[in-house]
């Protein structure tokens, strides 16, 4: 990636503790201590001038909820800006632009340092967004009460992509969505659980017929779960054949 201390993320935010929580436990408090990555904090309301400390303000044309200024962002986005070169800001938003796998590859694969700003209370005034921000992204359609939370998903999903973070347990080149396909099930012991058993193939030690087994596994589910994925990839034959044997069983 061309970053030589791991790919930086910068969380601007009021409540850092939400954040630093986040960077410091599982698979991605490994990637900091493997400085796979480098995460830290900004807290906006360290860059407030007034004695207050005030980050937001009253929307001007007046209505209900305050606003956040400006100068505290733009001080701060400033700030983030001068710690690692090559970065983007990305603005956390109900109306972004919808985040999703590909982007996450995308943003793992061009090793840009990525700078969050997330705002609270009704959003943030529209000069910041012109000035500062590079782009504006939306984890879903949904609004919530400050962008951290959307923040903290996309270091997740980007930061277990990038090489050295999933080590050999678990690689990310076989995630569901990769192919716009979901993951096929998963059995571990005990074989019997419930009155419910293993399928046998998957205990034969025959990987060719294992690796089949997965494949028409994903294809169900996908086809169960989320049709709506294959509009995004034509089947291949040997899925139109699967689906049509399993109809088939089906009818039966
Ligand atoms: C215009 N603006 C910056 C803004 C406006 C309202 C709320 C917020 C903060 N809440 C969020 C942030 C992101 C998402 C999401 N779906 O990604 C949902 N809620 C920000």
């Amino acid at each position: 990636t061309g970053i030589p201390n791991g790919m930086g993320f910068t969380v601007l935010t009021l409540f850092p503790e939400l954040i630093t929580s986040f960077f410091n436990h599982g698979i991605i408090g490994r990637a900091m201590e493997k400085k796979l990555i480098v995460g830290d904090t900004i807290n906006i309301r360290d860059f407030t001038l007034d004695r207050h400390k005030s980050v937001d303000d009253k929307p001007y044309g007046g209505g209900c909820g305050m606003v956040m200024t400006p100068e505290p962002l733009f001080r701060a986005i400033d700030e983030a800006r001068s710690r690692r070169g090559n970065a983007r800001v990305l603005l956390m938003s109900p109306q972004g632009k919808p985040f999703d796998q590909s982007r996450a590859r995308e943003f793992a694969a061009a090793g840009e340092n990525l700078i969050f700003v997330c705002g609270r209370y009704e959003g943030i005034d529209e000069r910041v967004y012109h000035g500062e921000v590079d782009e504006e992204i939306s984890i879903g359609d949904y609004v919530m009460t400050g962008g951290e939370l959307a923040a903290m998903v996309i270091v997740d999903a980007v930061t277990r992509l990038l090489p050295g973070v999933l080590g050999g347990e678990s690689s990310a080149e076989l995630d569901s969505f990769e192919n716009h396909r979901l993951e096929h099930a998963h059995y571990t012991r005990p074989f019997e659980f419930e009155g419910m058993t293993v399928p046998e193939v998957l205990l034969s030690g025959n990987h060719g017929e294992i690796e089949k087994w997965r494949r028409s596994s994903s294809l169900k589910r996908t086809f169960i779960k989320r049709p709506d994925l294959f509009h995004k990839e034509t089947l291949s034959a040997e899925e139109k054949a699967c689906l049509k044997i399993w109809c088939r069983e089906l009818e039966a």
